[in-house]
């Protein structure tokens, strides 16, 4: 994970320090993009041990269209706790736009089904997009989407993904966000009959948190080792049918996590 050291290192040298939302205080850029060949391992951080759990299940719960943080709860995932109401409703975030996107006249647009759709029926296409930017209902939402556009393209059997990511918290997010769009392209190439190709992870406001600062220092200090394969039962033929014990990270070695804490 090369791609992700350069982008801590050119952000510490080479961002521009500002105040923000939080209150917390950030060095960023505007503007970057890494892009990751899936056939080369499961990008996944070497130099920081990722919690492949919480990723997987906040990815199925997108998938299933839910923006209530009881499913991630149940299943021992607290990444969204501190942005849900006392009923754990987030308001119409990921889920809700993914699957459902209301449409003026009382109906709902299922992105992911007519993604899949126009995948199997007209690969070439280039308007394979999926966006959670719905700037009729951001102000309802806990959070406005921050992974808000992602297209898909198929060349030669391979499917590639891009994703804009409009707001990326270096340290914490960001690692999330790239494991969880390569394995949902990988999903999605096995259920389309197509071979991964690359996952584009092109990013808008790029920070590191002041508070993260000496943590990003210490992951350069790393050095990152080959690469996991990830594993998904072949038997899956269909994208919502996917659970949790259909993936296996296999090969996993890294050093241990570092701490760091999340600016709400
Ligand atoms: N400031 C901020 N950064 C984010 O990345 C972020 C938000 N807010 N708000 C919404 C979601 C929630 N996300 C999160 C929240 C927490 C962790 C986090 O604490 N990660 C720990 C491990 C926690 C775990 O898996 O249980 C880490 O060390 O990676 C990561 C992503 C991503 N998003
Ligand atoms: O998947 C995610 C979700 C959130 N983030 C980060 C990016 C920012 O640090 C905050 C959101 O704050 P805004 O003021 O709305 O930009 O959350 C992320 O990196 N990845």
């Amino acid at each position: 994970m090369r791609q992700y050291l350069d982008l801590l290192a050119h952000v510490l040298e080479n961002g521009v320090d500002r105040d923000d939302r939080t209150g917390t205080g950030t060095r960023g850029v505007f503007g970057y993009q890494m892009r990751f060949d899936l056939q080369a391992g499961f990008p996944v951080l070497t130099t920081k041990k990722l919690h492949l759990k919480s990723i997987i299940h906040e990815l199925l719960w997108f998938l299933s269209g839910d923006t209530n943080i009881r499913y991630l709860n149940e299943h021992g995932v607290t990444i969204w706790d501190e942005w849900a109401d006392k009923n754990g409703d987030l308001g119409p975030v990921y889920g809700a736009q993914w699957r459902s996107w209301p449409t003026p006249d009382g109906g709902h647009v299922d992105q992911i089904a007519n993604l899949l759709k126009s995948l199997r029926e007209n690969p070439h296409s280039r308007r394979h997009v999926v966006t959670a930017w719905n700037p009729a209902q951001v102000d309802e939402m806990a959070l406005p989407p921050c992974h808000c556009l992602f297209q898909f393209h198929v060349a030669e059997g391979r499917l590639s993904c891009q994703l804009y990511q409009r707001s990326a918290d270096i340290f914490l997010g960001v690692p999330f966000n790239i494991a969880s769009y390569a394995l949902l392209t990988m999903m999605i190439a096995q259920v389309a009959g197509l071979r991964a190709g690359d996952f584009v992870h092109t990013l808008g406001d790029a920070h590191l948190y002041q508070n993260h600062f000496e943590q990003a220092r210490e992951q350069l200090k790393r050095t990152p080792k080959p690469l996991p394969q990830m594993w998904i039962n072949p038997e899956v033929g269909d994208l919502f049918a996917f659970r949790y014990e259909d993936f296996r990270l296999e090969g996993y070695v890294a050093d241990p996590t570092i701490r760091a804490p999340i600016a709400v």
